[in-house]
């Protein structure tokens, strides 16, 4: 199984590739390729670097580097026994609802990169299956529900690590006690995650956190001046950018307000797996699948189809609507104009 795919690695510097894989060095030598001087390269910059005149003389086929370099990382990984766990899937096994039932599905796998809203009345337990997954539930909850991962039950060591955590909970109190900047805030985070290049990643989160939150704020600002939604703007860019967990489950994103539908894509594309509970139709309907629960049991999985997604279109037009009028009455301004024509 390929563990490491080159396509994850080519903007990583040659440096930081040294650093975690030691064994790179030889490859480079082996295949004379001078590395020296280039640590602050990527891996496609120096490749780029060659010019045809170059690759001619020294008979370099970058694609082919590429292709044998995945090859030789994996095969050292494999050999050296360094394998990381990568998770790709995780599946529901059903339990009981609150009476007792067998819950109306057999098993539910969610692989990464999809979105799973939680939908079903208040107290139908909604918060239950999210806590069932951050536990990996393995039948001991009320539930008696079971969390597979990639397939398997897990082993019990993901419930206590902490370097490894599976998953990453956003939750809608996000209340900050610390008296911090937002900087010290993210240097904090960066360095309990052993993360090399701070610099970058701190302005990357707070670049995507001002995209999300409606007023912006800098690196100087303390957390505990934050506004709700900036907060919560903050703990999703750091949770997208700075988190390792592969799962990423969110109670409730509503009245938050920040840009909902660019905070759902940017943990996306972070390739996590995301499962969120929620009220608000927009949300339930931006995701790939909704489960509904009803008294506390899994009653129906549905897929979000075509038509749900032209729907969704339309909901994404009233909520912009929705939006300019809170930004303007925000501003002192008069709603004198019509938004619906
Ligand atoms: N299958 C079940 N068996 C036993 N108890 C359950 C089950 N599912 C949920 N519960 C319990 O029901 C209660 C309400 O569930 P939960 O808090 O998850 O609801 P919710 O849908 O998140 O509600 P809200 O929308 O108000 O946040 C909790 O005490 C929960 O532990």
């Amino acid at each position: 199984m390929i563990m490491i795919k080159i396509k994850e690695l080519e903007f990583m510097k040659i440096k930081k590739l040294e650093k975690e894989y030691p064994f790179i060095l030889s490859f480079f030598e082996n295949n004379k390729l001078d590395i020296e001087g280039y640590g602050e390269f990527t891996l496609e910059e120096y490749l780029k670097h060659f010019t045809p005149e170059d690759k001619e003389e020294w008979a370099v086929d970058t694609e082919k580097i590429k292709l044998d370099l995945e090859t030789y990382l994996n095969q050292m990984i494999e050999f050296l026994g360094l394998k990381k766990d990568t998770i790709d899937s995780i599946t529901i096994v059903s339990g009981k609802d609150k009476y007792g039932n067998l819950e109306n599905f057999n098993e539910l796998t969610i692989y990464k990169s999809e979105i799973v809203a939680i939908v079903g009345a208040t107290g139908s337990g909604k918060s239950r299956l999210l806590a069932d997954i951050e536990w990996t539930a393995n039948k001991d909850t009320p539930t008696q529900r079971r969390i597979l991962i990639n397939g398997k039950v897990p082993d019990p060591s993901f419930r206590f690590s902490t370097s490894n955590k599976l998953v990453a909970q956003l939750s809608q109190n996000m209340n900050f006690v610390m008296d911090l900047t937002v900087k010290e805030f993210l240097e904090l985070h960066a360095q309990s995650r052993m993360i090399d290049e701070e610099e970058g990643v701190i302005e990357k989160i707070i670049e995507a956190a001002n995209e999300l939150a409606g007023e912006k704020f800098d690196l100087d600002t303390q957390i505990t001046g934050l506004s709700g939604g900036q907060s919560r703007a903050l703990m999703i860019a750091d949770t997208a950018i700075l988190s390792t967990s592969p799962i990423v489950l969110i109670d409730e994103i509503e009245n938050a307000g920040i840009d909902r539908k660019r905070a759902l894509n940017l943990l996306v594309n972070e390739e996590k797996i995301v499962l969120m509970a929620t009220h608000d139709p927009t949300l339930a309907l931006m995701a790939d699948k909704r489960i509904v629960i009803k008294n506390g049991g899994i009653y129906k999985i549905i897929n979000t189809d075509r038509e749900e997604k032209i729907i969704l279109k339309k909901l994404e037009k009233m909520d912009a609507i929705i939006n300019t009028m809170r930004a303007d009455l925000r501003k002192g301004k008069i709603v004198n104009y019509s938004p619906f024509s």
